[in-house]
């Protein structure tokens, strides 16, 4: 019998009211169903506007779905109340585009590392010091950097803070918004190598969410496409990316040009 998937969304539909009144409400997820199993990275590819955030922010619980279903461990999350919610949340952490803006800017880095430990209950002054420094180490910090705070650090770094903050949770399953799409191009290839390293025997999954079709080459073992809402195309990522069925990731793909970004040669 194949794994339990990590996450399995079906059906999911994620509305917004209309921003004006004489404008009809927005469907911004329109019946999307996907799977990410323990080790496995899904690649959710599609221009801006697709629906990607949306989706992430559903799957996330951040939003709950106006329908369809999302299952974390075969655990269906949409009818559980809040309070269950915090306790399944460690489990499945988001990393964000903006390395700068996911971290509190007056909060040294230390810290930030810290507070998921503390908000799990796991802090010990003997033992809690450590993990943090192991974490830092873990995503190529020298831990030395503890004591600054994010503005005194670059965007990969930031990133790799950001990173190390999400794995303190002890999760199951990161959901990346575009990891490194705000990075500069010369510091992308490391942090796509941390995230590819990470995932190497652990059984951690990734959602992966990215425009970057080179990128997604290199990280994804399966990809799905999606546009207005919907998924237009999904399978293992050799298949998409080289034989595409349908007609927009083929667009996709001739509009992304040769799959030779920066992060791409490095990662691969
Ligand atoms: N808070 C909101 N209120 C109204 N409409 C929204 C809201 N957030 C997103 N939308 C709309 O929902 C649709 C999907 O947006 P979403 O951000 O999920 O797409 P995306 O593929 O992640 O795009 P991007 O890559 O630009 O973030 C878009 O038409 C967007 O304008």
């Amino acid at each position: 019998m194949p794994p339990i998937p990590l996450l399995e969304v079906c059906d999911l539909v994620v509305r917004y009211p209309a921003r004006r009144r004489t404008a009809a409400p927005v469907t911004a997820v329109d019946g999307v169903s996907l799977a990410v199993a323990p080790g496995e990275t899904l690649a959710l590819v599609g221009e801006s506007g697709s629906g990607k955030s949306s989706t992430m922010a559903a799957a996330l619980m951040l939003r709950r779905p106006d329908a369809g279903s999302v299952r974390f461990e075969g655990r269906e999350l949409t009818g559980l109340p809040e309070a269950e919610l915090r306790a399944v949340r460690p489990a499945m952490q988001p990393v964000f585009q903006d390395p700068f803006g996911a971290l509190s800017p007056r909060l040294r880095v230390r810290d930030s590392v810290a507070e998921p430990i503390r908000a799990q209950g796991r802090w010990t002054r003997e033992e809690g010091p450590a993990e943090v420094e192991g974490l830092l180490r873990k995503v190529g910090l020298d831990p030395g950097l503890g004591g600054r705070l994010p503005g005194d650090l670059s965007g990969g770094q930031c990133q790799r803070v950001g990173i190390a903050r999400a794995l303190a949770s002890r999760p199951k399953l990161l959901i990346l918004d575009e990891p490194v799409s705000a990075l500069d191009p010369s510091v992308r290839a490391g942090v796509v190598n941390l995230l590819t390293g990470l995932q190497r025997g652990s059984g951690l999954g990734y959602l992966f969410i990215s425009h970057d079709l080179a990128l997604v080459r290199h990280v994804a073992h399966r990809v799905a496409v999606m546009r207005h809402g919907r998924i237009v195309e999904s399978g293992p990522a050799e298949q998409v990316l080289t034989e595409p069925e349908h007609p927009y990731t083929r667009l996709l793909l001739s509009a992304s040009g040769p799959m030779d970004t920066a992060a791409g040669k490095a990662a691969g």
